[in-house]
């Protein structure tokens, strides 16, 4: 069973050592990489072989689609006439249809869409999987086993993957941001930017345990720390005036908007 990754950047590399670390042999996984020196990285780093793009279709019983979306187009053109029925197709491109994948490759094909994130570099993923017409549950299988080796996944119908993109594929960078802001806010306090840092990053690694571990509700987790009168409430108070969560629902139909003109090939 020979499983392909065509494009590996961020989250190509992110599922090949996750598929690596999961303890498939290496001989049973390919690489392909327009790039010639992350092509030479790769194979030093993990010993995987890196053929071309058609090669790599040819050989393989998976193949996954890891290039940006604006990429997609081209490389099914180029790798159609490799592809034959019973391979199972798995694209991570953002905004791109199955419906999309399976016109471009040879009718009756299994095709599987994934919208991963980056914490998939560390085996904390969360993935959500949505088969195309032709997918049936093995395929799926197959694709959700491939993907639980970087972390988390979950089903949803392919309508939803535009609100998935907006909420857990772009999710982490929202969180990086809140954590910028949070260390500005403490250098601006008066705390040196190592203190800050270390406090905001394990208060943010904290609250995401509890929140995982205990199966709480956000709101029961924030009222314990909202004191009567105290200083959490004058904090969230300002969040409030500031219009931040507006501004949250706002930005994620932004994305989820932007996901959906990837689909219908909007320039960069
Ligand atoms: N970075 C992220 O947070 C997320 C990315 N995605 C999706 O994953 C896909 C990849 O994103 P990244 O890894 O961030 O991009 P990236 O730019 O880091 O990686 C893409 C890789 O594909 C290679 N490539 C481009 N055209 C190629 C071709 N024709 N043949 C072989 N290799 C080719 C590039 O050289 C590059 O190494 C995108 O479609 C994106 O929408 C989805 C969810 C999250
Ligand atoms: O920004 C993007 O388009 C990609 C998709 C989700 C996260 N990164």
């Amino acid at each position: 069973m020979t499983v392909a990754v065509l494009g590996v950047g961020v989250m190509g590399e992110a599922l090949l050592a996750g598929i690596l670390q999961g303890g498939r042999p290496v001989a049973e996984v390919l690489a392909a990489e327009k790039r010639p020196e992350r092509a030479a990285e790769l194979t030093e780093r993990y010993g995987v072989e890196v053929v071309g793009n058609a090669e790599a279709v040819k050989r393989a019983d998976t193949v996954l689609f890891v290039v940006k979306p604006y990429d997609m187009g081209p490389l099914l053109d180029e790798v159609a006439a490799s592809a034959r029925p019973g391979q199972l197709f798995v694209s991570l491109a953002a905004g791109i249809t199955t419906s999309f994948v399976e016109a471009r490759l040879p009718g009756g094909v299994a095709v599987v869409r994934v919208m991963p994130n980056t914490p998939a570099l560390i085996g904390e993923g969360m993935a959500a999987v949505s088969p195309g017409s032709n997918a049936g549950e093995e395929h799926l299988r197959e694709a959700e086993d491939l993907l639980r080796s970087t972390g988390r996944v979950t089903r949803v119908p392919e309508k939803h993957q535009d609100a998935v993109t907006a909420v857990s594929g772009s999710g982490p960078a929202y969180v990086f941001y809140v954590v910028e802001a949070m260390i500005e806010a403490g250098v601006h306090l008066g705390l040196t930017r190592a203190t800050a840092t270390e406090l905001v990053v394990q208060t943010l690694a904290g609250s995401a345990a509890l929140l995982r571990d205990t199966g709480e509700h956000p709101t029961v987790l924030r009222e314990r720390v909202t004191s009567p009168g105290g200083t959490t409430a004058a904090a969230l108070r300002r969040l409030d005036d500031g219009g931040v969560r507006a501004a949250f629902l706002g930005a994620l139909e932004a994305a989820r908007d932007r996901s959906r003109a990837l689909s219908s090939g909007e320039p960069v």
